[in-house]
Formats: structure tokens, sequence, C-alpha cells
């Protein structure tokens, strides 16, 4: 071969090499500048899964010490991701809402509710119209100042048994939930219904209810690996296809006894209209814009019975085991009750703007024992960056709250009982999801929109137990303020305490 034959090779040689080398490095996809979280390695298929730890909250806050504030896991085939600082958890409900507004239905909620409810909803329209219903339609202020006289009445109730039950050990818990219940039944039905008939249905409430949130708690393989749903592994599905008819029927005479009393009905909140009537009117009202059916009235009474009680019970049974455990902090609520209410009388809702130590041990309790520790997950509609990570479309976006809550760079001494931190700040510290240190009530467009009655619920209640009663542990028990996860955290061990009378009025011998 001579020299001018390898000339022409050896230019196509370098020709081809060169165009080869441009492609390399500069046509090659670029290496994607905003990474997705990193997070612990699972097993094949099933991911995390097998790695999770009953109090789902704990493992997460441990986790984050290690991956930082945003990390993944996979739960079998499903994304997951895991947020836990304010500034990042601002990125996911202030500036980037409308992208993570939606939710994650798991299929236990699918079973009960069909989705359509305001809770599982996406969203988009429909669930905007159904917010807008209920927080203007039932939940506006005049609405709330009319329904005080069943939140009174029963709050009464309350303290009558009570006081037969002096000096006997009492369920916290399981109590204020009944209480909780007919205070909800009774706003629904605006006080017109048969006692007996309020006492049957709530009954049978309480006992359908707390095994449904058991089950939305339970984590369900199924939600994590669709290949696995039809085999109903755990058997929840089964479980919630089981209870969702008992929990319909009750839906259904709760309605159907209204609907009775509807014509004759007269409402005790002086003519005006109570939560059934308006929606079961607005069902009536084919064309106009807020016109709803029986499903969606179901779904909102749903709502309101799941979302209205559990939650309001179990911060209350929170408040009274912390009070407990701190009597120098039991002594001082006593010590502003006698004098904002006085020793010869009984709390009124109007007393509570002035209580304001009592309203800083509700908010700490609030801090340290938030019943919804994770929030409600987030389903981002498209993928977006979040702490500079890339969050996938239509991944699970948990955010931790508990862990920010008990966070050390945002509380001193965070895991101390320390209410008076609320009153040097207490106008920093509200329950409506602008300060990101503090979201017990989430935030964003999905916060929840049931904060002003959870807290006229919640505070009559509570100062009236501390008013009227002395309450302690039964002899030899120790307080014991383990936590039990679930989609509503409740105390693992349920507070029983005993009652003695502090005051004694005639109204309620
Ligand atoms: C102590 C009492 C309560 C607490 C701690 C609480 C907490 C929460 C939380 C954390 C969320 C999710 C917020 C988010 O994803 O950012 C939520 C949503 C919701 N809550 Fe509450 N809640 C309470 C009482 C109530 C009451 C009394 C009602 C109604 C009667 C209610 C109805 C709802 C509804 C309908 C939603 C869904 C909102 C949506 O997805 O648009 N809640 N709640």
């Amino acid at each position: 071969m001579d020299g001018y034959s390898v000339v022409p090779i050896l230019t196509a040689l370098i020709i081809t090499v060169s165009i080869f080398w441009y492609f390399w490095i500069y046509k090659k996809p670029k290496k994607e500048t905003h990474p997705i979280p990193p997070g612990p390695r699972g097993l094949p298929i099933l991911g995390y899964l097998p790695f999770l730890q009953p109090n789902l909250h704990h493992q997460f806050t441990e986790l984050a010490k290690k991956y930082g504030p945003v990390y993944k896991l996979w739960l079998g085939s499903k994304l997951c991701v895991v947020i836990s600082s304010p500034s990042l958890i601002k990125q996911v409900v202030r500036d980037q809402d409308t992208i993570f507004a939606n939710r994650d239905p798991p299929i236990s909620a699918i079973v009960l509710t069909g989705g359509i409810d305001i809770v599982w909803s996406p969203y988009g329209q429909y669930w905007r119209d159904m917010r807008k219903l209920f927080v203007r339609e039932m939940l506006s202020s005049s609405n709330l100042e009319a329904s005080y006289v069943h939140r009174r009445e029963e709050v009464e109730k309350v303290v009558k048994s009570l006081y037969t039950k002096a000096g006997s050990s009492v369920d916290i818990g399981e109590f204020i939930f009944a209480t909780e219940l007919n205070v909800i039944l009774n706003m629904l039905w605006g006080g017109t219904a048969d006692k007996k008939i309020i006492e049957r249905i709530g009954s049978e409430f309480r006992e359908v209810m707390s095994k449904l949130v058991d089950l939305l708690g339970k984590p369900n393989v199924s939600d994590f690996l669709p290949v696995l749903a039809k085999f109903d592994v755990q058997g929840i599905e089964k479980e919630a296809k089981r209870l969702a008819p008992s929990f319909h029927e009750l839906l259904d005479s709760l309605i159907s006894e209204r609907m009775k009393t509807i014509e004759t009905g007269h409402s005790k909140d002086g003519g005006r209209k109570d939560y059934l009537q308006i929606l079961l009117e607005l069902k009536e009202q084919q064309d106009s814009e807020t016109s709803i059916g029986l499903p969606q009235i179901k779904a909102i009474l749903m709502d309101i019975v799941t979302g209205g009680t559990d939650t309001t019970a179990t911060i209350i049974e929170w408040v009274m085991a912390e009070v407990l455990k701190n009597p120098h902090v039991k002594g001082r609520v006593q010590e502003e009750l006698a004098e904002v209410v006085g020793l010869e009388n009984t709390v009124e809702e109007s007393h509570i703007p002035k209580l304001h130590y009592l309203d800083a041990v509700l908010k700490e309790t609030f801090r340290l024992h938030p019943p919804i520790p994770l929030l409600v997950p987030r389903r981002p509609n498209r993928s977006s960056i979040i702490g500079g990570h890339t969050i996938p479309k239509d991944c699970r976006v948990f955010l931790n709250i508990w862990s920010i809550h008990r966070d050390p760079l945002v509380w001193e001494n965070p895991c101390e009982f320390i209410p008076d931190r609320f009153l040097k700040d207490s106008g920093n510290f509200d329950f409506t999801g602008t300060n990101f240190h503090y979201l017990p009530f989430g935030s964003g467009r999905r916060v929840c929109p049931g904060i002003l009655l959870a807290e006229r619920m919640v505070r009559h209640l509570l100062a009236t137990l501390l008013h009227l009663f002395d309450w302690k542990l039964p002899e030899g028990e120790k307080m014991d303020l383990s936590e039990e996860f679930g989609i509503v955290m409740r105390k693992k061990k349920p507070l029983i305490a005993i009652p003695s009378p502090r005051l004694r009025h005639s109204k309620f011998a």
C-alpha cells in the first residue's frame, strides 16, 4: 500500500471519530441536572415495603437524618417522597400548590367514599365546588354561632355524666369521642331528632367508624403493588367492602330520619336551618350552581362525621394526658379558668378568647402530638423541582410535620412540653398553615376546612373538663405518652383517669 492511498482512509477515520466525539460531548443526552432525591435501597419488586415499621412518622424522621429533608423510597412499584423541612414544605404547599393539590386515595378510601368526598377527590372543579359548598353553607361563622346550642347541650350532658362517675375510672378518649359524635349529629340534625334515635345511630356509628379509621390508616400492599391488588393479601379491601354498606346504611338512616322531620321539625337554632336541611335543599335545586345529588350529600356527611370526631377526641385525650403529666400546667390552667370564668360559673364559648394559657396548652399539644402527623398525602399532577430534586408526576408525597414540630433547629427543647413558648409569640402561630414551622391542620389549598368548627368543639369541652373537675390517674398507674400511628395518631395506651368535682353547680345536680 503506497502513501497516497492511506491519506483518504485516515481522513475518513478522523472525520468519523470527530463526528462521534462531537455527538458524545455536545449531543449526548444531558445528565439529569435535578436528580430524583436520594433514599434507602429496598428489595427488588418490594422496595422498602418489608422494612416499614408501625410508627411510620418516627421511621420517616430517622430516615431524614440520613438522607436529608427530601428523600425517596420505593414502596413496591410506588415511588414515595418524604419532605420534612419548613422551607421545602413551603415550596410544596405555597409556591407549587396547584401541582401538589392532588390526592392519592388508597383502595380502602375508594371503596368507602367512591373518591367523591372532599378529602379524596382530585384537585379540580368538582373538589372546588364541594369544598366551597361545605365551607360557605355549613361552616359560616353565623352557622357556627347558631349551632352553639348543640355543643353546649352536649357539654352539659358530659358534666352530668361525669358527676355520676366521680371517683371511678373513665376512658377519656372513648368518652370524648361519643360526645363529639353527638355534637356532630346534633349539628347535622338541628336537634330535631328523637334522642333515642341519635343514641342508637351514634353507638352504631362509633363501632363502624373506629374500624374504618383503623382500616384507612393501614399500609395496604395492594396500593403499592397493583399486580397483587386482585389477591388483596391483607384482606383490607374485603374488610372495607364489608364495612362500607353498614356505614352507608347509617348515613341513609340519618338522612331519612331528617327528611321525616323536615316538614314539622323546629330547629333549636331559632328557626335556622340545620346542616342536613341545607344539604337536602341544595339537592332539590336541580338547576342551581350548587345543586348536588344524594351521593355527594353522603360524601360530605362522611367527611364531617369522620373528619370531625376522631381528630377532635384524640387531641382532647392528648391534652388531658399532658396536663395530668404536668401538674404545674394543670394548676395554671385552673387558675386562669377561675379568674376568667369564675368559681360560680360554667364555661361559655364567650370565655374562650380570654383563656390565653389554655390556648398555649392546646397549641403545644398540637405541636407534640399532631393528630395527622404526615398530613394527607399529596400526588403531584406533573413533575416538578423541590429542593433541587425532581419530584416525578404521580408519586406519593408525605409531608412529615411531626418531625418539623420536633426539629431542634426550629424549637428549643423540642421534646419538652412547654406551653409558654406559645404565650410569647402567640400571634405568630395559628392553625391556618401560614407558618411553615407549625402545621397541625395542613396548609395550602388542601388545608383542613374544619378548623373553626374543630376549635370550637375542642376548646369549650376542654375548658369545662378542667374547670369543673380535678383528674388523677388510677392508683399505681404511670403516664405513658407512646403514640400509635394511623390516619389519626392516637395514644397507644388509652388514657384512663378519675374525675372528682372541683365545683358543684345546681344545674348539673
Ligand atoms: C383536631 C381536629 C382536626 C385536625 C387536627 C384536622 C387536620 C386535618 C389535616 C392535617 C388535613 C389535611 C390537610 C392537608 O393535606 O394539608 C385535614 C383535611 C380535612 N379535614 Fe380536618 N382536621 C380536624 C378537624 C376537622 C373537622 C372538625 C372537619 C369537618 C367537620 C374536618 C374536615 C376535613 C376535610 C373535609 C378535609 C379535606 C380537605 C381537602 O382535601 O380539601 N376536619 N384535616
